[in-house]
């Protein structure tokens, strides 16, 4: 993790970029080969797909059977079920409380105007699986689908070399409700819930985070009519330090977003050189303790520990760099949290660590990365319900509203807008003085 000082703001885009410069070409190019694969030969593409990329020789059938799920629940250790189900109790509480409200609104009189929520009606939920099966990113998925009552949903997952489906993902999907289990990864399980094949059913929008080649798919799926939560790519974290600060616990944060792939960024931003170099060395001692040190270490080899002067300049930096996750390690985060403007997540306090979130605190882990911060935010309830507006116009509304309707439609030079009022009015009988024309 190579240190920098006062680094010239000029320079602070070019760290967005990194990800952005890695979106390269060629990966589009070769999601675009597997997208016109499967789009062509179907199952049969998926099932090479599997060979090729996950070691597994499917076929017996790229789906999870019955038998496969119910067998799940007893290769969970019971400690393990019950911290999903404290975490599924969490997560629920949380989307719960985005469920909206009736609007109904009368905008002048007899002009009655309201919205109702209706689910996406077929979704795909991608969940991870290719070098760690991220079962807690099918509870941030699940949780509002189920809220949301969408009538179907698909869930695809890369499978084990064995061609089985991890089993806590299986026992989570059980939890959930969720029956229909597609043993497929990467950009072809994206291209498969686009265009549907033979076991795959087709959808109307695709959720979840993945790799690079996942999102590009998605991207790449937005241009065949689906929609997608967001390019939710390879885990970020910033932290802004202070002196107060616990270098060990800022060590562990950085390495816990570093560990997730080769490709993931993490950022330090600290007004003290000692609590820096303090967590520099925190980083060095507990990467040698990983299983995926050698994924954390490709991922430090990009990552960067920058001396700022002053805790607006570490806040202007981050709100430029639009983190997926913000770590406030400071002794007053709640007044520096209210001048955040871009972040997907944001952790305040020595004693919030990011991995809360990830797991059980409650939020939605499936968050914009690679800058997306800016325009984007993370999964919530109201990703899964589209929003549909009615109206209904009564005699008097129509008297009301009709006259403002006809000089606007008159004015842009619509005149059938114009009559479908006129003609109206003229059957309630309107007189030719209150004609506006
Ligand atoms: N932003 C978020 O909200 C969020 C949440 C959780 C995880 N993540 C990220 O998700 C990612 C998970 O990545 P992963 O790789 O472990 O699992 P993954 O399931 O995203 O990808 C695995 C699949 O990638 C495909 N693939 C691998 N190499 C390929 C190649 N050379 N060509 C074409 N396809 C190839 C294979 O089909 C494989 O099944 C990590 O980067 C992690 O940081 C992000
Ligand atoms: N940090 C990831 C989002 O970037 C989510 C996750 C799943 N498991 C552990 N972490
Ligand atoms: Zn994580």
């Amino acid at each position: 993790m190579q240190l920098f000082s006062y680094p010239p703001q000029t320079d602070w885009p070019a760290l967005q970029q990194r990800a952005a410069a890695q979106q390269a070409q060629d990966i589009d190019e070769r999601v675009q080969q597997i997208f016109e694969d499967v789009r062509q030969r179907g199952d049969a593409a998926l099932l090479d797909y599997a060979q090729r990329f996950d070691g597994a020789d499917l076929s017996g059938g790229l789906r999870v059977s019955l038998d496969e799920l119910t067998a799940a629940a007893a290769q969970v250790p019971a400690g393990l079920q019950a911290a999903i189900r404290q975490a599924y109790a969490n997560i629920l509480r949380f989307h719960e409380a985005q469920v909206p409200q009736p609007e109904q609104v009368e905008t002048m009189p007899g002009v009655h105007c309201w919205r109702r929520a209706v689910p996406v009606q077929r979704v795909g939920l991608y969940i991870p699986g290719g070098t760690a099966p991220l079962f807690s990113t099918l509870l941030m998925l699940g949780v509002p689908a189920r809220l949301a009552a969408c009538p179907e949903v698909v869930l695809c997952t890369p499978p084990q070399r064995d061609g089985s489906v991890n089993p806590v993902i299986l026992f989570t999907a059980q939890l959930l409700g969720i029956t229909t289990i597609i043993k497929a990864g990467g950009a072809q399980a994206v291209a498969a819930l686009t265009g549907g094949t033979a076991s795959v059913p087709a959808v109307d929008k695709i959720f979840g985070p993945g790799n690079r080649y996942v999102t590009a798919a998605k991207q790449l799926a937005t241009r065949y009519g689906v929609a997608i939560d967001m390019p939710a790519g390879p885990s970020e974290v910033l932290v802004i330090a202070d002196a107060s600060a616990n270098p060990a616990f800022v060590a562990a944060d950085l390495l816990s977003q570093a560990e997730h792939g080769p490709d993931s960024q993490v950022i330090l931003l600290s007004d003290s050189l000692s609590l820096l170099e303090a967590t520099q060395a925190e980083v060095t001692r507990q990467l040698q303790q990983l299983p995926r040190a050698e994924v954390a270490a490709q991922a430090l080899q990009e990552s960067r520990a920058i001396l700022l002067r002053t805790p607006e300049e570490m806040l202007y930096f981050s709100n430029q760099y639009a983190p997926e996750h913000l770590i406030l390690a400071v002794e007053n985060p709640e007044q520096l949290a209210e001048g955040v403007t871009s972040a997907g997540s944001v952790f305040l306090g020595h004693l919030t660590p990011e991995a809360a979130g990830d797991y059980a605190s409650g939020t939605n882990h499936t968050l914009p990365t690679n800058g997306y911060a800016r325009n984007y935010s993370g999964v919530s309830l109201d990703s899964f319900l589209k929003k549909i507006t009615f109206q209904r116009l009564s005699t008097e509304g129509l008297r009301q509203v009709g006259p403002v309707v006809e000089l606007m439609a008159e004015a842009e030079g619509l005149r059938a807008h114009a009559r479908a009022i006129t003609l109206r009015l003229e059957s309630l009988g309107r007189s030719i003085e209150q004609n506006p024309r």
